[in-house]
């Protein structure tokens, strides 16, 4: 593509520099071949900017960057100037990959997102559309799925996700928004059609200085990147939905509120039988019922949000209610992984902040009829201060907690773990996860229940910067065939 027909609506562009190929856009100088247009931005730990030579030398056919970038005009290559160039950057690639899926629906919260997006993605399948879902499980399509490492993509890759997905069919998809994609501008050129908020917790407080700033972050889905009249679901029962429903309001957006609060699909009772519960809804002002086949309270938030995403994006309400009927959880999210052969349950799930710990174990204690037993420990290069409440919430729920190592990163694990355990002061320490995990297993008599917690569907184990394959469902399944040995 011209770099004329990418960038001059954005840009002055001179008639020389219109002419320009531009065969690919970056925002990493490691990542230029020829062609490129490089993105020149600031980040966290460097100013792309700094960069920008070694790109142009890479073949870059163009950079962007920002009004006071130290990029020099004279670099060889156009250079284009924006006020923000990262929102810049998303709407060029947005440009470049031109496709996107015709409903695509967005999911921010601090808990709850990548379930939510698996839920709303199996409701688009039961109402007969080709779905997809993008987020931190990856991006799960009817081509099969494969896993990205962030939870919200860059917004390059994210616009090449969604122009292949249109290209093989999917006009349905719903894409989770983490705080530091939209604080990133990473959706700036997503065309979103319906938006949901879930909850808001403690969480990523190494990366907003203040509560209010991540909060802040999170209501760009509905201050900046919802039109006008679109729907926004929000779980009225959640932390924070007040403020987030003044924002909908204020941008005059269509409401669609959920749970024992909400008046569009109303929660009139949720009836617990071990592994499901019997949810009698009022959905806008009509009564139904349907027994959804997941556990925890939690759960019925999220597939109350997804039900009104769906719906939002335009399937009927029967037909999204019904669906909820058949859901499966997303990957690693409270997933009950075996039975040992004593009769103990091992759970696996994704809670790595003290809210979500909080919930997964409130939902396992009804189905434990022996002990519940957490083991978790804490992701090192992240929030420290999340570190003792998480160890607190495993204390107030479980009958024996067992602190072990997540991903330590680039820190000490033994000094993450004794944070942890400062609120968790008569848990058992086991630095190594493997061995955590099956002296757990070994130590199960029938009616306990185990619930390893915090890295979910990863494979891998970041230690000392260096990811080693790593996954608790495997762990758990070798340990649990030995003990069926034994
Ligand atoms: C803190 C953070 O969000 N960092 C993200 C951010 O990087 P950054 O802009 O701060 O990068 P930087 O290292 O300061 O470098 C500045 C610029 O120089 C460029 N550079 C750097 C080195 C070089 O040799 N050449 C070069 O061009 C970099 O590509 C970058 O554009 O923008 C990059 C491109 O989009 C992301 O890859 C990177 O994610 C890092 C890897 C990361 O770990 N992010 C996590 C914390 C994250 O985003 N998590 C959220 C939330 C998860 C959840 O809880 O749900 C997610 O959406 O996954
Ligand atoms: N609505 C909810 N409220 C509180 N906790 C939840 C909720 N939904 C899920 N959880 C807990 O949070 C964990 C992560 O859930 P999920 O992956 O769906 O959320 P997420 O927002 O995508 O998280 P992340 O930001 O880490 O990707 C689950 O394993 C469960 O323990
Ligand atoms: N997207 C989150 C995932 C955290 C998962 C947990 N296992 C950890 O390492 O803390 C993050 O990068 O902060
Ligand atoms: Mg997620």
């Amino acid at each position: 593509m011209r770099l004329g027909d990418l960038a001059s609506t954005l840009f002055p562009i001179t008639p020389t520099a219109a002419a320009v190929e531009i065969t690919g856009i970056s925002a990493d100088s490691r990542a230029i071949v020829p062609g490129t247009l490089f993105a020149a931005l600031k980040g966290v730990a460097a100013d792309g900017a700094r960069f920008a030579p070694d790109a142009v030398k890479r073949g870059a056919a163009a950079v962007l960057c920002g009004l006071d970038s130290l990029v020099p005009d004279d670099i060889g290559v156009p250079v284009l100037r924006a006020a923000d160039p990262r929102i810049a950057l998303s709407l060029l690639a947005a440009r470049f990959y031109p496709l996107q899926p015709e409903h695509i629906v967005a999911i921010t919260g601090t808990s709850g997102k990548t379930s939510v997006a698996a839920f709303v993605r199996q409701i688009f399948e039961a109402a007969g559309h080709q779905a997809a879902s993008v987020g931190t499980i990856g991006v799960v399509s009817p081509a099969g799925s494969n896993y990205g490492s962030l939870t919200t993509p860059d917004p390059v890759q994210l616009h090449q996700i969604l122009d292949r997905l249109a290209r093989e069919g999917v006009t349905h998809a719903a894409i989770e928004a983490s705080s530091h994609g939209l604080d990133q501008h990473r959706l700036d050129g997503v065309r979103i059609s319906a938006a949901g908020f879930t909850n808001l917790g403690r969480d990523h407080m190494d990366y907003h200085p203040t509560v209010e700033d991540y909060f802040a972050a999170k209501m760009r889905l509905f201050g900046d990147l919802l039109p006008e009249g679109a729907p926004a679901v929000v779980d009225a029962d959640g932390g924070y939905a007040e403020a987030v429903m003044a924002t909908i309001a204020r941008r005059g957006q269509r409401l669609i509120d959920v749970g024992a609060k909400g008046r569009a699909i109303k929660l009139v009772s949720a009836t617990p039988d071990r592994f499901s519960q019997s949810l009698d809804l009022i959905v806008f002002g009509q009564s139904m019922r349907v027994e959804l086949p997941l556990l925890g309270d939690f759960q019925v938030s999220n597939a109350l949000v997804a039900a009104g995403l769906a719906i939002g994006a335009g399937v009927a309400p029967e037909t999204a209610i019904a669906a909820l009927g058949r859901l499966v959880g997303a990957p690693g999210r409270l997933e009950l992984v075996g039975t040992t052969a004593k009769g103990a349950m091992v759970f696996i799930d994704y809670a790595h902040k003290p809210d979500a710990l909080d919930h997964a174990l409130a939902a396992l204690r009804p189905v434990t009829k022996g002990r519940l037993i957490a083991l978790f420990g804490a992701g090192g290069d992240r929030d420290a201060g999340k570190r003792p409440l998480m160890g607190e919430a495993a204390a107030r729920h479980a009958d024996l907690v067992i602190v072990t190592d997540d991903n330590p990163r680039s820190e000490d694990p033994a000094a993450i773990r004794k944070a942890v355990m400062a609120g968790a002061p008569d848990a058992i320490e086991i630095g190594d996860r493997g061995r955590a995990i099956s002296e757990a297993i070994g130590m199960l008599e029938a009616g306990d229940v185990l619930c390893v917690a915090g890295k979910g569907h990863e494979t891998g184990q970041i230690i000392a910067g260096v990811v080693h394959h790593f996954s608790d469902h495997e762990v758990v399944a070798a340990a649990l065939a030995t003990e069926v040995a034994a």
